[in-house]
């Protein structure tokens, strides 16, 4: 099996696993029982590790392939994962979120809505040939996102201006997606060479 897939693999059984931690109503001697042997499990993965100025391996910066994104990548546990596609300069997204994502009960934790919209954006940024970094993000939550609900995102650019960049985006639910939930608008900001430097050399050098 190639590594890719190994390590979507181990992101699907993390995930999973996550879902039932936050689910069970199991008692304390199994708990712990459990904690003891995911420790072992966390031990034999932690042999060989990168630093923060490492890329993955199994990663491919400019081919946009992040493999632990926190909300697309397929490796990470604490990615929904968000699946993004975009269809005439418009990503469309679609995630079902569990209950490790509960904010109020029932619904989604707001930051993790701001999250999904931040990366959304940022993906409709990049495909539309300015890539840069978030430095604005405004939200409005009109009504509260349901848990182990399927859910559509939608992003596009909406002006282009130098450096700067803006676009805005939705969360609704597969069932209704003209009702809108969640609406967010965002600049974001294409580096100069020297804060490109600056911030990602170390990784660029390896
Ligand atoms: C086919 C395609 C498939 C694609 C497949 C791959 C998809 C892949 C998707 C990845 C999607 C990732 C989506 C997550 C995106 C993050 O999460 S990014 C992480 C969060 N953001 C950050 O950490 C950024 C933190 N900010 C910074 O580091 C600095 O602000 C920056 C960005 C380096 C800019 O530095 P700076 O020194 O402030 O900027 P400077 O160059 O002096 O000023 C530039 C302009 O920005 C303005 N500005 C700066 N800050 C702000 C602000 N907060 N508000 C408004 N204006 C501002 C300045 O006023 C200035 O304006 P002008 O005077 O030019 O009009």
């Amino acid at each position: 099996m190639e590594r890719r897939e190994a390590i979507t693999e181990l992101g699907e059984a993390l995930r999973l696993l996550v879902d039932q931690a936050t689910t069970t109503e199991m008692p304390a001697d199994d708990l712990l029982r459990a904690a003891a042997e995911l420790r072992e499990v966390a031990a034999r993965l932690g042999v060989r590790t990168r630093d923060r100025s490492t890329l993955a391996s199994a990663d491919d910066l400019l081919g946009g392939v992040r493999m632990y994104n926190p909300v697309t990548g397929g490796g990470s546990a604490l990615a929904p994962p968000l699946h993004i596609e975009v269809v005439a300069g418009v990503a469309i997204g679609r995630c079902t979120l569990g209950l490790a994502f509960e904010g109020p009960p029932r619904f989604a934790h707001g930051g993790v809505s701001a999250m999904l919209l931040d990366q959304i954006l940022g993906h409709a940024v990049v495909a539309s040939g300015n890539p840069g970094m978030t430095v604005r993000l405004d939200m409005v939550y009109r009504a509260p996102v349901p848990l182990c609900t399927p859910l559509r995102l939608t992003a596009e650019v909406q002006q282009v201006d130098g450096r700067r960049v803006t676009a805005t985006g939705t969360i609704a639910t597969e069932a209704e997606p003209d009702t809108v939930l969640v609406s967010a608008s965002g600049t974001f900001m294409g580096l100069r060479a020297d804060q490109t430097k600056r911030l990602f050399g170390p990784v660029l050098k390896a």
